[in-house]
This record gives C-alpha cells, structure tokens and sequence, in this order.
C-alpha cells in the first residue's frame, strides 16, 4: 500500500505524511531530504548545484545509511535551494529513484504501507500509489509557515528572503523538463491555507479510506 504526498515547499506534505504513517502503521520518507543532501554536499565539495556532473557524483555517493541525511543543516534554506538545482539534474532524479521505490516497495520494518512525500511521488516514482493527495497553500502562507519553523528550530531567517527563496523555488520546481511540480490526473488537491494540521489531516484520511477501505488505527 503506498500513499503519494505532493505539493509545493511548506504547504504541510511532511506534517500530514508523518500523521498518516503513524495512524496507518506505515513507514514514511520524506525525499526533499534526498534531494537536500545531494546539494549540501556538492556545496560543501566547493561545487555549484547547477553543474550537472558534480551533482550527478554526489546523487550516486548518496545511501540510506549516510550520516548527512539526519544532518539539521539540511533544514537551511541555503540547503533548499541547492536542493532544487540539483533537483533539475535528470541523472539525480534517475539516481534517487531507485532508493525511493525500493522504500515504496520494501517499507522498512516491515510495515504494511509506504506514505512517500515529494514532488513527483504521484506523477513519477509511485504512478500507482493507490492513494495520491497534492499538498498546497497560498505563497504568502507557506514562507509564513517556514518563517516560524526556522525561527523554532533557531535557524535565522528574514521574512522577505523566506518568500523570495520560495517563490524561486515554486519557479524552479515547476519549470524544470524533468518531473515538474503538478499534481497527477489522479490526485486529491487540498488547499491547506486556512485549514489547520487537524484538518487537513482528517480530510486525508477520508480520501485515503474513500479509496483503499483502510481506516486508522483507533
Ligand atoms: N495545516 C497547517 N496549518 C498551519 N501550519 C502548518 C500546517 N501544516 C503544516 N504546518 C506547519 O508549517 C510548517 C511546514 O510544514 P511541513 O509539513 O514541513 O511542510 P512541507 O513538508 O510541505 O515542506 C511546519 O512548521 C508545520 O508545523
Ligand atoms: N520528490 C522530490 C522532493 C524534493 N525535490 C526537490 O527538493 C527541494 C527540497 O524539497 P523539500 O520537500 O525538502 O522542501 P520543502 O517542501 O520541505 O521546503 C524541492 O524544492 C525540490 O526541488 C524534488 O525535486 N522532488
């Protein structure tokens, strides 16, 4: 059982993916992650995310068990955004794929059902996910949102440049040839913007039951 969660930065995807997998018992992977360590670490060898050679080495160095994957510096926006120029990169895409179906197919612990949160869960790595939600909120919403989650995670940030930062990425994302940002044909759209994390929350699990039968655990 695998449920796809899309949708652009901050619109609640890794909120609404880890309170499915608790209530459903399945594992979860957030792949923005993936794609966040391969442009920290391109950085941090004095590359640029955009070169696609260097990203493409630094996808293929990326596995399940590398340290910068539990790293708080992966949170920056600094990290966002080269997160999102590697992202463009057709070799990293191809590279990551088989770390996030194997994940899809093989949940680890041996969990019943996957709940995978990106971009192009939907539309490209799960097309069959028997459940798929697309995540948004207005822009002015989401840079609200991530403002206050830097600030409690003590990472600084400006207003202005959160909004900038995301509307680049928004572009970015959406733009970019391979696996754009959209929602699959098949996809539940949840404009979160004045909707808070309960209820978004129960509006999913009403269209993951209308279409798998499953019901949370009590
Ligand atoms: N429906 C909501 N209403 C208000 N804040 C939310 C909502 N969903 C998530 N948040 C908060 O917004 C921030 C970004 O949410 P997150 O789930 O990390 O988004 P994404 O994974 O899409 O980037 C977090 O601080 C989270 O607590
Ligand atoms: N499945 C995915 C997940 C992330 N990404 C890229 O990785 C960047 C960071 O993703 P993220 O999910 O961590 O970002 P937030 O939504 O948390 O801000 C995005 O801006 C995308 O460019 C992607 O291309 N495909």
């Amino acid at each position: 059982m695998v449920v796809a969660i899309d949708g652009p930065a901050a619109s609640g995807k890794g909120t609404l993916s880890q309170r499915i997998a608790d209530a459903f018992g399945f594992a979860h992977l957030d792949t923005g992650v993936l794609y966040r360590a391969v442009g920290v670490s391109v950085l941090r060898a004095g590359g640029d995310p955009a070169d696609n050679a260097a990203a493409a080495r630094a996808a293929y160095e990326l596995h399940p068990e590398h340290p910068i994957l539990q790293e708080v510096a992966l949170r920056t926006d600094e990290a966002a955004q080269a997160a999102s120029k590697v992202a463009a990169v057709p070799e990293v895409r191809a590279a990551l794929l088989d770390f996030q179906r194997r994940f899809a197919s093989h949940p680890p612990g041996g969990a019943p059902g996957a709940v995978l949160d990106g971009r192009d869960i939907g539309t490209v790595v799960c097309p069959d996910a028997q459940a798929k939600l697309f995540v948004t909120a207005s822009v002015e919403v989401r840079a609200e949102r991530r403002l206050r989650e830097l600030q409690r995670r003590g990472i600084p940030a400006i207003s202005s440049d959160v909004l900038e930062d995301m509307k680049a990425r928004d572009a970015r994302d959406s733009q970019r040839a391979v696996a754009p940002l959209r929602p699959a044909v098949d996809a539940f759209v949840l404009d979160t913007s004045a909707l808070d994390a309960d209820q978004v929350f129960s509006m999913a699990v009403a269209h993951i039951g209308s279409k798998t039968g499953l019901k949370p655990a009590a």
